[in-house]
């Protein structure tokens, strides 16, 4: 086990929900864990699973019809952010939590040159001006190995190529330094060399400077590469946690196991690229159930029933799965109730 003080994010029991006209989507719905220094932590679920909703939550972008509730905990080095308000909010996505979201324009603004933006950050964030900031962003844009970074500096945007775009903003939020970044599909709209230029640049910058990242994808294969602990989620709720070598070796929950039939390049010659039938429904009740049942090929009548908890399901205590189907070894009735037993003491914890 890590030390505690090594833990810069700490997500406990972080419930979003929507507030429409005709319901309450809880689209995170009860979800913890961990970031320790220098690590890169995954979630990974197919869309609508909650994952973007996650990242939002933590950045402090939740609008109205939005709502963090009450007894959600987020801390970021031990500060709880869901007391934070606007002004220190905006300090926190000014230079404590980097982002890189899929698509580059979000974060640059067309009217201005690259240059005039990454200067902006350095002057806001480290004071520097004039020739002092110009050299610096040419070295930010040289780092993440922009060719040519002098004249590039005096373009704007559009004048990038999608993968230069999200080097770009690899520099911009390098001009902050940030101490954990969260990324949200960061490379899902690249082509699969750029993609994977982008993830190495990624984990440079990482050890260069012992960032801490929060990565979302919803392919396993981005994961397999980056993560080092992974979160499989699941219409709002997270349905395992394990260690990313323990997790593709040994999954234990049905959705992962779909999942991992679903990246491309693990099957034979020929064969289909299996994808797990249906979508993921949109969550509006509290779970009393196992979300995943209608899709499950293992469901069993108890499924239906009772809301599975968390349990270990691998050698260690780091990888649990929130599945009837364990503990391993016990008869269905001793594990159906294990967990009801579980849910009821979790729900008296909450009240
Ligand atoms: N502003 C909003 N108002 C109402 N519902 C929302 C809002 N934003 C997100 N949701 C709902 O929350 C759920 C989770 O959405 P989220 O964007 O987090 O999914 P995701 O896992 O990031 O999916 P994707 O892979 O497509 O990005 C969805 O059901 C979505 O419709
Ligand atoms: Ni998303």
């Amino acid at each position: 086990m890590a030390a505690e003080e090594d833990v810069v994010l700490s997500v406990r029991n972080l419930q979003t929900v929507f507030h429409t006209d005709r319901e309450t989507i809880r689209a995170v719905d009860g979800v913890d864990f961990d970031v320790r220094k220098g690590e890169t932590v995954g979630i990974v679920g197919e869309s609508g699973s909650g994952k973007s909703v996650t990242a939002r939550s933590i950045m402090g972008l939740i609008e109205s019809p939005g709502e963090i509730m009450p007894g959600s905990s987020i801390k970021l080095n031990g500060e709880e952010l869901t007391e934070f308000d606007d002004m220190q909010y905006q300090q926190v996505r000014g230079s404590g939590i980097g982002m890189v979201f899929q698509d580059p324009q979000k974060s640059l603004n067309p009217v201005y040159t690259v240059g005039n933006q990454i200067m902006e950050a350095l002057e806001v964030n480290q004071g520097l001006t004039g020739e002092e900031a110009r050299k610096e962003a040419i070295r930010l844009l040289e780092r993440v190995a922009i060719p040519d970074a002098p004249r590039r500096l005096n373009e704007y945007p559009h004048e990038f190529s999608g993968g230069m775009r999200q080097r770009a903003v690899i520099a911009m939020m390098l001009a902050c330094d940030p101490e954990f970044l969260i990324c949200d599909e960061p490379t899902t709209a690249l082509d699969v060399t750029i993609q994977a230029q982008i993830l190495e640049l990624l984990q440079d910058l990482q050890e260069e400077r012992g960032l801490s990242i929060l990565f979302i994808t919803h392919d396993m294969g981005v994961i397999a590469e980056i993560a080092d602990r992974v979160n499989v989620m699941y219409a709002g709720e997270f349905v395992e946690k394990a260690p990313v070598e323990e997790l593709f070796a040994n999954p234990r929950h049905p959705y992962t196991e779909g999942l991992l039939g679903a990246i491309p390049g693990e099957q034979t010659a020929g064969e289909q690229l299996r994808t797990i039938d249906g979508d993921v429904p949109t969550p509006n009740e509290e779970a009393t159930h196992c979300r995943f049942a209608p899709r499950c090929p293992e469901a069993f009548d108890a499924c239906d029933a009772v809301a599975p908890q968390h349990v270990q399901v691998g050698e260690n205590d780091d990888h649990t799965a929130a599945c009837l189907l364990y503990p391993d070894g016990e008869p269905e009735d001793r594990r159906v109730e294990h967990h009801r037993e579980l849910a009821a003491a979790d729900g008296g914890e909450n009240e």
